[in-house]
Formats: C-alpha cells, sequence, structure tokens
C-alpha cells in the first residue's frame, strides 16, 4: 500500500523544510520537493500543512486495575482516543501486583493489548515488590522476546505499589546492570497516608482533602530523594508526571551536577491547576482527583512550558487514566476512595501546541522534540519512530496550526462522561493521522482496526540515556588507602594489660574519600 504526501512542511526536531513524502508498505521511501503521483496512489494534500512525527505517549494506563475499578479507557479506545489527537504510539505499564512474577504480569498486558490496539505500543514494567527472583526476572524482561527496557518504582500508593527506599535503591543497581531506564512516581507515601488519616479524622472527607494530603513539598522531596538515590547506584531516572516546580527544581539540580535524569510534565499539569479541588460541586472536583495533584499554584503550568522550553523539562506525556463519573462518584463520603487518575491522550498534542507553540514559548521543533522525538530516543526506538525521514515508520500527522477546536466530553473518544478541559479552545489540530502507513484518522473520522497495531520491542542501552554513565561511574568507584598494617602506639599497648584503665586516644579528624568529614574518634 502506498501513500503521497503532498505540498506539505516537514517538521523534525531539527530542522523544518517543505518538501513531499513518499509511503510505502507502512515505511517512509522517499522525501523529496515534488514527488509525482502515479496511477493508483493515494495522494493527501497537506498545502499550509505541517507534516510531523506522529506523537509518543510515554506514560499511559489502559485498562489499568486501580483502587478496586478498571480505568474506562481500554487499549481499543485509548488507542482510538490517542490517534485522534495526533499520538500514534502510546507505551503503557505493566503493573503486577505485590510479590506477583513479572513474566505472569507481562503475559496478561500482552494479552489485553495485542487484540485491541489501533496503533503501535510499547511497554514499561513496575516493580512492586523486590525479591531475587524479581532480579532475575528484570533480567529475563529486557531480552529481545519481551522488549522492556524500562521499570518504574512507586514512592507512593502505600501497601498497594509502592516500594521502601532500601527496595528502590536495589532496583536502580539492577536496572544499571541492564542498561534499563529507572522510571520513578515521586511522591512521600508514608507522609502522605499519615496526613490522609489526619484529614479524614478532622472531617475532611471531600476532594479538597485529596490536595491537602499531597502537599507539593512531598513531591519535591521523594523526587530529590529518588535522584540522590539513582546518583549513588549511577543509574539513569526519568521522573513521570512532574506536577510542581519543586520537583522540576530537584531535577535540575541534578542535572547541573551531571546526573543523567529526565523529566516529564503531563498534559493536565501543563494546561489547568488545582484550584478546581476546592469547587463546591463535589463531582467536578473529584474528577481531578490524580496523583501527584494538579497544582494549587495558578502559575505552575506555564512555568512547566517554560521549563520545557528551557531543556529542563524534556518530554510530555499524558498518565492518560481514566475513570468515569460512576466510578469517581465511589469517593463520595472518602477522598482516598476517589480512584487516581485524568484524561488525556486525545489533547495532549493540542493542549502543547497551544500552551508551547501558540503561546510563543516552544518552536515547532521543540514541539515534534517534546511529543514525540524525545520519547523515540529515550525509550531506545528511533529513528524507527520520532522522525520524518527515509526507513522511519510511517507515523505521521499532518497538522493543521491555525485552525482550532473547542474540546469537549460530547465530541472526545475516551470511554467517559467528562473531560477534564472541557470548554477549553485550541489552537493546533490534527487533521489526519498515519500509522504504519495506513490512515487511521481523517475529516474528524475514525478509520481504525482493532488490533493493527503492532507491540514495539524497546531494547535497552539506549544511547541517549546510557552514554555518559560509564565514564561517570568511575568517579563513584570504592576507593582503597594502601597501608602498612597498623601497630598499636606503645602507650596503648601498656595500658591493654591493665583492662581496668581506660585510655582516652589522641583525638584526630579523619578526612574520607569524597569529601571532609568532622567525625571525630
Ligand atoms: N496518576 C494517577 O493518579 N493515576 C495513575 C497511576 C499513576 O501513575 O500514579
Ligand atoms: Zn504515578
Ligand atoms: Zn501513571
Amino acid at each position: 500500500m502506498s501513500l503521497l504526501i503532498k505540498n506539505g512542511t516537514i517538521v523534525n526536531d531539527d530542522a523544518m523544510f517543505k518538501s513531499d513524502v513518499l509511503v510505502h508498505d507502512g515505511k517512509i521511501v522517499e522525501i523529496a520537493p515534488s514527488i509525482q503521483p502515479t496511477p493508483g496512489l493515494e495522494v493527501v494534500y497537506a498545502t499550509d500543512r505541517l507534516v510531523i512525527p506522529g506523537g509518543i505517549d510515554p506514560h499511559t494506563h489502559m485498562q489499568l486495575p486501580f483502587m478496586g475499578e478498571v480505568a474506562k479507557d481500554d487499549f481499543h479506545r485509548g488507542t482510538e482516543a490517542a490517534v485522534a489527537g495526533g499520538t500514534t504510539m502510546i507505551i503503557d505499564f505493566v503493573i503486577p501486583t505485590k510479590g506477583e512474577s513479572l513474566l505472569v504480569a507481562y503475559d496478561r498486558w500482552r494479552g489485553w493489548a495485542d487484540p485491541k490496539v489501533v496503533c503501535d505500543y510499547g511497554l514499561s514494567m513496575a516493580i512492586t515488590s523486590w525479591s531475587p527472583q524479581i532480579a532475575e526476572e528484570m533480567a529475563m524482561v529486557t531480552k529481545a522476546d519481551y522488549g522492556i527496557n524500562s521499570f518504574k518504582f512507586f514512592l507512593a500508593y502505600a501497601g498497594v505499589f509502592m516500594v521502601r527506599d532500601e527496595e528502590f535503591y536495589q532496583g536502580m543497581l539492577q536496572c544499571a546492570k541492564l542498561r534499563a531506564l529507572a522510571r520513578v512516581h515521586a511522591e512521600n507515601g508514608a507522609v502522605i497516608a499519615e496526613r490522609c488519616e489526619h484529614l479524614l479524622s478532622s472531617g475532611i472527607t471531600g476532594p479538597e482533602g485529596h490536595t491537602q494530603s499531597r502537599p507539593e513539598e512531598l513531591e519535591a522531596e521523594a523526587t530529590f530523594r529518588a535522584c540522590t538515590m539513582a546518583s549513588q547506584a549511577n543509574c539513569p531516572l526519568y521522573v513521570v508526571h512532574v506536577m510542581s516546580k519543586g520537583a522540576a527544581a530537584a531535577i535540575a539540580h541534578h542535572r547541573k551536577k551531571g546526573a543523567v535524569v529526565f523529566g516529564e510534565p503531563i498534559a493536565a499539569g501543563l494546561a489547568t491547576d488545582g484550584s478546581h479541588y476546592y469547587n463546591e460541586d463535589w463531582l467536578h472536583a473529584a474528577r481531578y482527583v490524580m496523583s501527584p495533584p494538579l497544582s494549587r499554584d495558578p502559575s505552575t503550568p506555564n512555568a512547566l512550558m517554560r521549563l520545557l522550553a528551557a531543556g529542563e523539562l524534556h518530554l510530555t506525556a499524558t498518565d492518560n487514566c481514566t475513570f468515569d463519573c460512576h466510578q469517581k462518584s465511589l469517593g463520595k463520603d472518602d477522598f482516598t476512595k476517589i480512584p487516581n487518575g485524568v484524561n488525556g491522550v486525545e489533547d495532549r498534542m493540542s493542549v502543547v501546541w497551544d500552551r508551547g507553540v501558540h503561546a510563543g514559548i516552544i518552536d515547532p521543533m521543540k514541539f515534534v522534540a517534546v511529543t514525540s522525538t524525545m520519547a523515540a530516543k529515550i525509550f531506545n526506538c528511533y529513528p524507527q519512530k520520532g522522525r520524518i525521514a527515509v526507513g522511519s515508520d510511517a507515523d505521521i500527522v499532518i497538522w493543521n496550526a491555525n485552525a482550532t477546536r473547542t474540546i469537549s466530553k460530547d465530541t472526545h473518544h475516551h470511554a467517559i462522561d467528562f473531560n477534564i478541559f472541557e470548554g477549553m479552545q485550541v489552537h493546533g489540530v490534527p487533521e489526519t493521522t498515519i500509522c504504519r502507513g495506513r490512515i487511521v484518522w481523517a475529516n474528524g473520522q475514525l478509520r481504525t482496526v482493532q488490533g493493527a497495531g503492532r507491540f514495539v520491542p524497546l531494547p535497552p542501552d539506549s544511547q541517549i540515556v546510557f552514554s555518559a554513565v560509564d565514564n561517570r561511574g568511575k568517579a563513584l568507584e570504592p576507593v582503597k588507602v594502601i597501608r602498612s598494617p597498623y601497630e598499636a602506639p606503645s602507650t596503648l599497648q601498656a595500658h591493654d594489660a591493665n583492662a581496668n584503665i581506660v585510655v582516652k586516644p589522641t583525638v584526630r579528624t579523619a578526612i574520607p574519600p569524597g569529601g571532609a568529614s568532622s567525625i571525630q574518634f
């Protein structure tokens, strides 16, 4: 099957130029200023439009069983929403229950996703408990048959997904050994659990309790701690859903010291804020419940976009994990029972264009970088994905930068009955979405086939993630001091003979490798 895209402006993360694009059998086979249509060739005109790599959303939770419910967008509805919004690949998470084999959980997720996806997808694996078997299985799933190259650790959701610091550290040592990326949900789960109890016992049962149980500094603290621990393990780290300025500052602090850390803001955090939790309409407020919560500081969304522009944050995702009004209402008497999660996969591209490019903060190339190319590089499927180039997969979006649309539950493709961006008018519209050479979205209509998407195995040792790690590791190697055997001073030897006499040795200060110390002994 062949397709010709004519008269468009190609945008990659590093260049923009006018050119035609010829697609054959799912791949881009030619890029040239003017390619002549041949009989039988389907031609799509992209005059005054941008031709961009399809979006890659590296953080979704389709049909996730969570908090006693199952997320409404399954791999079918969720990927339909994705392509309607200009995203052509998602990376979802296998999340085993505590103690469960990674291999068993992996098979379950593949069983859910493979028959349903309408676009390509990859998988990341959560580590929710620690044992020698889990360490061994981590090694197995990084092999080509399984195609996992990242592992996520939750520092929140006490008793469910949360791991202890020592488990997280062991997990990161194993990630570093396997050349896999560690990802972290960074919040202080222990303090949050305490605060939830305190708020409930003070009579605060509504969604405002959710945000008050998770002040921003608990995200900042956990982000700083995670970065520090990753640095000690010499393991690259990817912080998912960066929701606050404090968390972003922690990432920037560690990057300035040479750490390999990536930060991912999400569509919700870039376009809306935590004022919704205080809405007097309970259901309105509950719809926004997610963790970490949306920032209560109204200047945060713009600040996060500026940090993307400055390169202090690196790529965008959505954390798409949708629960409908009925599911949200299960927490009507207790905010800790409101299923956590919001939509985003359909609207991310438009939201980032609107708040980023249209607002004059980023240019179209940076837009491509933060919605597609960086994800492809970090998760090691570049340039198969994330680039308009000969040989790349024909995952392409024809983007109308001048059109606007109004986001609404009435027109979206999610399986839920509300949209957290309801009523928002956004500039930047995906007019045509092409997945591996097939048009799946055009003229406002889906043309998808269930199961037509493919699983994309993600190999370890991504260049952008691991190239600095070995040299960095040399500076962290343990230092041994070669000394002559210790001989006790004669005064000590004399007193040793008399056990009743306590000897106070001369006080001196030692400076251990890695920094000055005031330890006295
Ligand atoms: N974020 C959220 O509230 N729900 C999805 C699970 C997670 O990523 O923490
Ligand atoms: Zn999370
Ligand atoms: Zn998530």
